[in-house]
């Protein structure tokens, strides 16, 4: 294998996207628009986002390109385009590399994504950075900062599943729904139906749940200087997640990260609204909290009745 013969090999034969001019082949794509465009760029390093112990090379590349849309979806983003730098060890065979497309062309396919570009250098450790792109009908992407007083705090499907799987694969346990859970963190689906479904709705505020909602809960409350309290009993987990102790319940629905289920904001007017799309679009859908006007931008987590401060516990790197 060779820069060139991997790139041919990866090239896609047609493209979907109608406004695409260029695609591979040239030293940039083109496409043309003339709605909002999104555009987000995530980096995934061996043994940091992922692991040959506990992934297939398709499951590495279905997960990260869900990571991406999970960020257009959150902007309320319809994904269209991606781009991928590939920093490969001599070690890595072709045909699994062209395992890691398999996954990312999977998911593209489901929402007509086109592959229009990238780079391959070789490197010590695989790494992988995609660049996303989508649309946005003009003036509709949700912000962080869209959160107003008296909100409420919405979630999408069910937290710390993803963190369970991970547990799982790492130390090998038996437990119920074993293969839910696993499948949970190796093949996430993006929440793209629900954001794009909500784009009728005037103002919400989006974020996605990539670090852990302690963090993503936090970056709303100081984008939108807001307060948001959030009901611990009201975070939805699976049927089975009482299985794990109590300290790993908490910790990983609140800290696990990588469920990218979305978290949200939107006035109680629109409320019921927003749930009718949720069931249209086939999203489990629960309020969580409610937001407050704040002295100083927080979050604030309800147990049984006792208020306390939570503090951003999710993944941080550089730390
Ligand atoms: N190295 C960088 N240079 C420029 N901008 C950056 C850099 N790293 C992050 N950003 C910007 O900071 C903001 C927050 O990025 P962050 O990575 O925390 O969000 P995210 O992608 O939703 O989270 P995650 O990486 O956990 O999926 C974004 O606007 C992002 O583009
Ligand atoms: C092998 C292995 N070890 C640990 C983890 C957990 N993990 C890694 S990055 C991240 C947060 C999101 O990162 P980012 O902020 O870069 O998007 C989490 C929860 C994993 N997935 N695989
Ligand atoms: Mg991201
Ligand atoms: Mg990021
Ligand atoms: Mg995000």
């Amino acid at each position: 294998m060779d820069e060139f013969s991997f790139i041919n090999a990866i090239k896609p034969n047609t493209y979907n996207q109608p406004a695409l001019i260029k695609g591979i082949g040239d030293d940039a794509a083109v496409f043309r628009s003339t709605s909002d465009i999104v555009t987000t760029v995530d980096t995934f390093v061996e043994d940091i986002h992922f692991s040959l112990e506990t992934m297939a090379p398709f499951h590495i590349g279905y997960r990260i390109l869900a990571a991406n849309i999970s960020d257009l979806a959150a902007m309320g983003a319809e994904p269209a385009f991606y781009l991928v730098s590939m920093c490969i060890p001599k070690k890595w065979k072709q045909s699994a590399l062209e395992e890691i497309y398999q996954g990312m062309h999977e998911l593209a396919s489901m929402y007509q994504m086109d592959l229009i570009g990238g780079d391959t250098v070789s490197s010590e450790r695989l790494m992988i950075s995609i660049t996303a792109m989508g649309y946005v009908p003009e003036n509709k992407a949700r912000y962080r900062s869209h959160a107003e007083p008296n909100d409420i705090v919405f979630a999408t499907g069910t937290l710390g599943d993803s963190r369970a799987g991970l547990e799982i694969l790492l130390q090998g346990q038996e437990c119920k729904d074993k293969d839910y859970y696993i499948e949970r963190h190796r093949l996430p689906n993006p929440r793209v139906a629900l954001a794009s479904g909500l784009c009728e709705i005037d103002r919400v505020a989006l974020n996605d749940i990539s670090d852990g909602i302690s963090s993503e809960a936090n970056e709303i409350a100081e984008a939108s200087n807001v307060e948001l309290t959030i009901i611990e009993e009201k975070i939805p987990v699976s049927n089975s997640f009482q299985q794990f102790s109590k300290e790993q319940q908490y910790d990983w629905k609140l800290s696990g990260g990588e469920d990218f289920e979305l978290l949200g904001t939107v006035s109680e007017v629109h409320w019921p609204r927003v749930q009718e799309i949720a069931v249209q679009t086939d999203t489990p859908i629960q309020q969580i909290g409610y937001v407050r006007e704040a002295e100083e931008p927080c979050v604030l987590i309800q147990t049984h009745g006792e208020t306390k401060k939570l503090m951003k516990s999710g993944y941080t790197h550089l730390k």
